[in-house]
């Protein structure tokens, strides 16, 4: 259980629940090849069945963490956060990604838009989910849209998303892991035929990095 003081906390976005920090290569979507702190945020019940960190989805099981002592730590490595989940959108995020500004820290996220939006960010990574779609606010923020394609009706989907994101989003058109020798080769016919559209590797994968 946790206490009273810790949940009002966890309110203030003063504490997170941390599942794991790491410093890594942005992997994924517009800024891969980039070197970044990853921050992931425990919580999570959007439901994806190819999710690859299931580990995250109980936010029981990973201890609240002051987010001071977070940002520190960041701060030793990076100058590019990135905050991922889990869901990162089920937490107040607006104390961390105003201490990480404020030490000229640029905020990343990386969320499926199931939850309302708070924070202030540098760089919206928006992958939606069929089993919980985003809130309609987030559409008009996101700098990337980018869709998983585990199968063909998920290219439909990607069409119907992009329709609700703004002129200047990027989108992205991601392989899901286990599915990645048939749906790359789909994706790279789909890509040469519609050039809206990028293809984006989960790189970290084929480098063996996190
Ligand atoms: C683990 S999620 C955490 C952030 C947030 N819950 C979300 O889904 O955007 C981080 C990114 O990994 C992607 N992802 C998760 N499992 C994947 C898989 N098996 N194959 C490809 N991408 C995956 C998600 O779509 C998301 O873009
Ligand atoms: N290297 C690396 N890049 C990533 N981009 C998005 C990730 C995520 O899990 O949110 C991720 C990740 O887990 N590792
Ligand atoms: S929304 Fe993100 S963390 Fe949650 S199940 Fe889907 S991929 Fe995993
Ligand atoms: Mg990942």
């Amino acid at each position: 259980m946790i206490d009273n003081k810790v949940q009002q906390l966890i309110d203030k976005g003063e504490m997170l629940p941390l599942m794991e920090e790491f410093y890594t290569i942005q992997g994924e979507g517009s800024h891969t090849g980039k070197a970044a702190y990853f921050i992931r945020i425990g919580g999570c019940d959007v439901g994806c069945h190819w999710c690859d960190v299931k580990e995250s989805w109980n936010a029981k099981l990973h201890p609240p963490t002051k987010t001071d002592l977070i940002v520190e730590n960041a701060g030793k490595y990076a100058n590019t956060v990135v905050i991922t989940g889990g869901e990162p959108l089920m937490w107040s995020l607006d104390y961390i990604t105003r201490k990480l500004q404020n030490s000229s820290i640029k905020t990343h996220i990386e969320t499926s838009g199931a939850y309302p939006l708070s924070g202030k960010w540098d760089w919206i990574c928006l992958s939606p989910k069929k089993t919980k779609l985003p809130l309609k606010g987030i559409y008009s923020e996101a700098h990337e849209l980018k869709i998983i394609i585990s199968n063909k009706h998920d290219f439909i989907f990607a069409e119907e998303q992009a329709s609700k994101v703004s002129d200047t989003c990027e989108l992205y058109l991601q392989p899901e892991w286990s599915k990645r020798d048939k749906m790359t080769e789909q994706i790279v016919e789909y890509v040469m035929n519609n050039p809206k559209w990028k293809i984006s590797l989960q790189t970290h994968k084929y480098l063996n990095i996190p």
